[in-house]
């Protein structure tokens, strides 16, 4: 099977190219392709498969060319990912299977529409981010109070006073499981400045990522509203880079840079 592999601020992912949906990617097999020892090592597989050819879109969806099957390092499925999208898109440019400016992708959480700016970064339109509550987050016996926030995929941004670089995220952080029956991802930040957070996260299904994309739009939300805002611009950074989101009425937009590292063919099998 041919895989690619890239990465967006460090949050890295195998890419599977599967125009007519013939692979059938066990949960078994993504975790081994993902294992860092015994595999090629990725937070996440990007399985590229022509909307069509896929079972799992609607049909509202069809209107994008292409679905992002998107699997975590565990092997489960989510709705969206962020940086993957723009790994995804950089794949679909280079592979000259579609053209820049602008175009739709499909994924589970619906179709996310994607934009070359002029430097080569991405930028995803993330659709509405919908906060849903508070929750609460223990992360090495402190519990850290933080906002449950959609982007079709589930997060919890927890502002901190203590220094996020300092944590312990080698282990799941406790979280509330009635208000996330099917996981969440936590993003633990530090406002630093005007418009400007350091964050990190634990996602579901992958564990500590350099980078999340969803997460930094979610830890965007939570920063905007400690200002008593809901629009602007954002400035996050994260172990693996910088990433830019900008809030608005109606959306919002996550930037930054998405590169392929390599090609090959790979020897794993079901
Ligand atoms: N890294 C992603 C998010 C991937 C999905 C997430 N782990 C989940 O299960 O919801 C991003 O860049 O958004």
């Amino acid at each position: 099977m041919r895989f690619l592999k890239g990465h967006g601020t460090e949050n890295d992912f195998v890419i599977l190219p599967d125009p007519d949906g013939e692979v059938d990617v066990s949960a078994a097999l993504v975790a081994r392709i993902c294992d860092r020892r015994a595999g090629l090592g990725a937070d996440g597989v990007l399985r590229v498969v022509r909307t069509k050819r896929s079972h799992e879109v609607s049909e509202h969806s069809s209107a994008a060319e292409w679905f992002m099957d998107y699997r975590n390092a565990d092997g489960s499925v989510a709705e969206m990912c962020g940086n993957g999208m723009r790994v995804f898109a950089r794949y679909l440019l280079d592979a000259g299977l579609e053209h820049a400016p602008e175009f739709g992708v499909a994924t589970r959480g619906g179709v996310r529409r994607v934009r070359v700016e002029p430097n080569g970064d991405i930028t995803v339109d993330m659709g509405k981010p919908v906060v849903q509550g508070e929750s609460v987050a223990t992360v090495g016996g402190q519990e850290y109070a933080g906002l449950h926030i959609s982007l079709g995929n589930p997060h919890l941004a927890c502002a901190i006073g203590d220094p996020v670089v300092q944590l312990d995220l080698n282990h799941q952080p406790g979280f509330d499981t009635g208000v996330f029956p099917t996981g969440v991802n936590i993003e633990l930040f530090n406002p630093v400045g005007t418009s400007r957070v350091v964050m990190r996260v634990f996602e579901r299904g992958s564990g500590e990522t350099r980078s999340c994309g969803t997460g930094a739009v979610a830890t965007a939300v939570a920063a905007a509203s400690l200002t008593g805002d809901t629009t602007g611009t954002w400035t996050v950074e994260v172990p693996g880079g910088t990433l830019t989101v900008i809030l608005d009425e109606d959306t919002s937009y996550l930037s930054g840079p998405a590169v392929i590292v390599a090609s090959g063919e790979l020897m794993l099998a079901e």
